[in-house]
């Protein structure tokens, strides 16, 4: 495309200028979105602010709050809960810090007992020793007593922490485990907790989304129960109906402040798409230079050009990568600049990550390569370029992670590296799907059955439930209570619903979905323990055989053993990645909805049950992405009773799509894979989050058969989402293929990278003719049309210690 930034002076121009002197790149760049600079609307202190925090504030260089900071505070100050959504460092801690500590500093008269206590509550550790920070620099002395009390909070100070503390900074985590279930030694705190803050309300999505939803349920439950009724401030830099999915969330009517006041430079947004190579895939189908390839060059020329840069990537594996080659090639320009980037994950022990965020903040680091443990509201101030290699999945997470640049009102640099995917292969040249729209809606389900459930149990360990609190919990707390009876978790007396074991209830809740126990990673040689890994994502990412980073090191996996939870590695340099395969089984319990388009296709919702099992690994090239070789893998299969979307077509339809008996697996599985890519446009996932299987002839439906379905027991509502948007998804699936410049199929469009098949049969043209019949009758739905057929999964919910 035609682009000139030379004659131009802005600080995003300049650096973006620097990147387009190899050649070559001025190619790469597929659309430059612009955001113009806004001047900022200050407003006056509201009335009842007390003269220290203005003064204390005007010290930290804030002279007048903005506009949408009084707004917010101003409900929050007269019991209206409230959710601030604006844009990324438009100030949202000064919004809820002005009527928390103003509830505190007021009543600091009064007595010891009856202080008025903020409950802070951050989806990272990370965020919330940020906000600790933050929070003694302003120095308010003995009134104010914060803490953050987290899985590293030592034994010795829980002590002081639960007697003393009037500002707990925790995560919904603890809430759940430790808080709530020990509600009678936090008695002081929830008697008097006037004001819950729940920052970064926008990562509260999916299942993890739906378990805070209750956990903040059974908080309001405990709270009454002491005679508090706190008023909750929420925020984010992106939600969409922010006052809707704040009600979702906490079940409480919010409103909602968006218009933000803040001032910011001017910032270019960048697509680009790395080029074909000369390499051969699978099916020796076309490879793109990887993204993390790509994204290590331009951070390597963003830290020689003085800028100081973080690059975001996906996989914890990426981003060790990404720091390994810019160290590599800063070394051969100046060693001593290659010394100051490096790599930033979750899994790293939480001292090593506080060194990383201070060396950052101090300007110390002028690369870093990071996953979006580093993303949420860490104020790094300074930073110049953010890199994304690879869309993060959502728009959501797109905005914040380029918010990291250009904070303080500088101009900033922000540009997004295609992976070689169908997704990302679309929004690079569909730039309308990210700009100018709003973000995702955030898909949260509270009542999923395999969600509530233990919550009820929780809530019935901490304080008998009574026919009152069954609103609180919505109505599928009433369904379930008897299956929970049945069981013998939950017994019912004249006085409530009772749980009945010893061990806590709160344990049959895995509220962040990891799926089963830690794998621990250590050394084979030292025994020292590396890091920890979800034991569902063991299958994938510590099969034996699987090459494993920390800190910049490469090791091979020499053994996984499940049963002990532990995954043996020993240190290596090989020069390529793994990348694991998987087989899956799909059957159908129940159809909820049904959804015919014309007389041949028919759109499904419903319960599936799955059948997962990593079979093989490839060794691909690291930087060219070619591959190697495929090993098998000996590990058990892994089942899951969740909730899918699929479509149905009938032989007729498939005739008049031009697709031969012979060609339909493929193309099936071509749109399959296709679909997944795309389906992150639509709700708020990742495609790792969902899975698909397609077929020729389905057992269930007697019917060749594409499904689409969510990675977690009892569903997300993503593959709910994809059912009510189905048309608009396969619509953008069947462009996506349609538009990709390859000839039979690649990562770009239809190879699928988890593919246990080893993306063979695909048919990329099959798919595109394929999806056009599928579409020909489709329309939106309405709801009306939709047709409810099953029962809900109420009865069959199983859960940890249900079995
Ligand atoms: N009224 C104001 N005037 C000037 N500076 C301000 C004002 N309010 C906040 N700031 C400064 O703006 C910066 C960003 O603030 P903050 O980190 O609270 O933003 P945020 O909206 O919470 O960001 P994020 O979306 O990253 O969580 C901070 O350095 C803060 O000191």
């Amino acid at each position: 495309m035609a682009l000139d930034v030379t004659d131009s002076a802005g600080r995003a121009d300049q650096l973006l200028a620097g990147l387009l002197l190899a050649p070559g790149r001025r190619e790469r760049i597929t659309h430059v979105h612009r955001a113009p600079a806004r001047t900022a609307r200050p407003a006056d202190w509201p009335a009842w602010t007390p003269p220290v925090l203005v003064e204390r504030w005007g010290a930290c260089g804030i002279d007048r709050p903005w506009a949408h900071q009084v707004a917010a505070a101003e409900h929050a100050h007269a019991g209206r809960s409230v959710v601030l959504a604006t844009g990324t460092a438009s100030g949202k801690s000064l919004a809820y810090l002005l009527p928390a500590l103003t509830a505190v500093l007021d009543a600091a008269d009064g007595p010891a007992t009856a202080c008025p206590g903020v409950l802070y509550l951050s989806p990272t550790k990370a965020l919330a020793a940020d906000q600790l920070a933050g929070l003694t620099r302003l120095q308010l002395g003995p009134e104010l007593r914060p803490a953050c009390f987290d899985g590293d909070t030592p034994y010795a100070e829980r002590d002081w922490i639960r007697s003393h503390a009037n500002y707990l900074l925790t995560n919904p985590d603890m809430l759940h485990r430790t808080l709530l279930p020990g509600h009678a030694r936090w008695a002081r705190f929830l008697k008097n907790l006037s004001v819950v803050v729940v920052d970064e309300c926008h990562t509260y999505r999916g299942v993890f989304g739906s378990h805070v939803a209750q956990v903040l349920r059974r908080l309001r439950r405990v709270c009454a129960r002491y005679g508090s009724s706190p008023v909750f401030v929420l925020t984010s830099a992106t939600v969409s109906d922010p006052a809707v999915s704040a009600e979702r969330l906490t079940g409480l009517p919010v409103v909602e402040v968006t218009d933000d006041a803040s001032p910011r430079g001017e910032a270019a947004f960048v697509l680009w798409e790395p080029p074909l190579t000369d390499h051969q895939g699978e099916g020796s189908a076309p490879v793109r230079r990887t993204a993390i390839a790509e994204t290590a060059d331009l951070l390597t020329d963003l830290v020689l050009n003085d800028a100081q840069t973080v690059a975001f990537v996906r996989s914890r594996r990426g981003a060790e990568v990404v720091a390994l080659l810019t160290r590599d090639a800063l070394a051969e320009v100046d060693p001593a600049l290659a010394g100051q980037v490096a790599s930033y994950r979750g899994g790293y022990l939480p001292e090593e990550r506080r060194a990383l965020e201070h060396r950052l903040r101090a300007g110390l680091l002028r690369g870093l390569a990071a996953t979006n443990a580093l993303e949420l509201g860490i104020d790094v101030a300074g930073l110049d370029a953010v890199v994304l290699a690879g869309y993060p999945g959502t728009r959501a997470s797109m905005w914040q992670q380029a918010g990291r640049a250009g904070r303080a009102g500088q101009g900033a640099l922000a540009v997004l590296v295609a992976r070689d995917d169908p997704l990302d292969t679309y929004l690079v040249h569909h730039p309308d799907a990210l700009f100018g729209r709003p973000v995702e809606a955030t898909v949260l389900d509270p009542d999923n059955p395999y969600v509530l459930a233990p919550h009820l149990c929780a809530a019935a360990s901490e304080s008998p439930l009574t026919e009152r609190d069954l609103d609180l919990f919505g109505p599928t707390a009433e369904l379930l209570l008897p299956t929970l009876e049945q069981r013998g978790l939950l017994r019912r007396r004249p006085t409530g619903w009772f749980w009945t074991r010893r061990d806590p209830a709160s344990a049959l809740a895995d509220i962040r979905g990891t799926g089963g126990a830690q794998i621990r990673v250590c050394e084979v040689d030292t025994g020292r323990l590396l890091g920890t890994v979800d034991g569902a994502a063991s299958h994938t990412q510590a099969h034996t055989g699987a090459v494993y980073l920390h800190q910049g090191r490469q090791y091979l996996v020499r053994s996984l053993d499940l049963a002990e939870c532990v995954a043996l590695v020993e240190p290596a340099e090989p020069d390529y990645s793994t990348s694991a395969r998987e087989v899956t089984d799909i059957a159908i319990v129940d159809t909820v909805h049904r959804r015919p388009w014309g007389e041949q296709v028919e759109v499904c919702f419903g319960t599936v049950e799955v059948t997962n099992q990593v079979v093989s690994y490839l060794r691909k090239r690291l930087v060219t992405g070619e591959v190697l070789d495929e090993t098998p893998l000996d590990l058990p299969p892994r089942h899951l009773r969740t909730r899918a979307v699929w479509w149905t077509v009938t032989p007729d339809a498939v005739a008049e799509a031009e697709v031969e008996i012979a060609d339909l697996p493929g193309a099936a599985h071509a749109a399959e894979h296709a679909s997944i890519g795309l389906m992150p446009l639509f709700a708020t996932c990742d495609r790792w989050d969902i899975g698909g299987v397609s077929t020729a002839l389905h057992p269930d439906t007697m019917l060749p058969t594409v499904f689409v379905y969510d990675g977690h027991p009892g569903g997300a509502g993503f593959a709910e989402r994809g059912f009510a948007a189905a048309e608009q998804w396969l619509r953008a699936t069947r462009d996506a293929i349609a538009s990709c410049e390859c000839a039979t199929g690649c990562p770009s469009c239809v190879q699928s990278p988890k593919c246990g098949n080893g993306n063979n049969p695909l048919d990329k043209a099959g798919a595109v003719r394929l999806l056009d019949r599928v579409l020909a009758e489709a329309d939106d739905i309405e709801t009306d049309d939709i047709e409810t057929a099953g029962t809900d999964t109420a009865e069959s919910v199983e859960f940890a210690a249900a079995g």
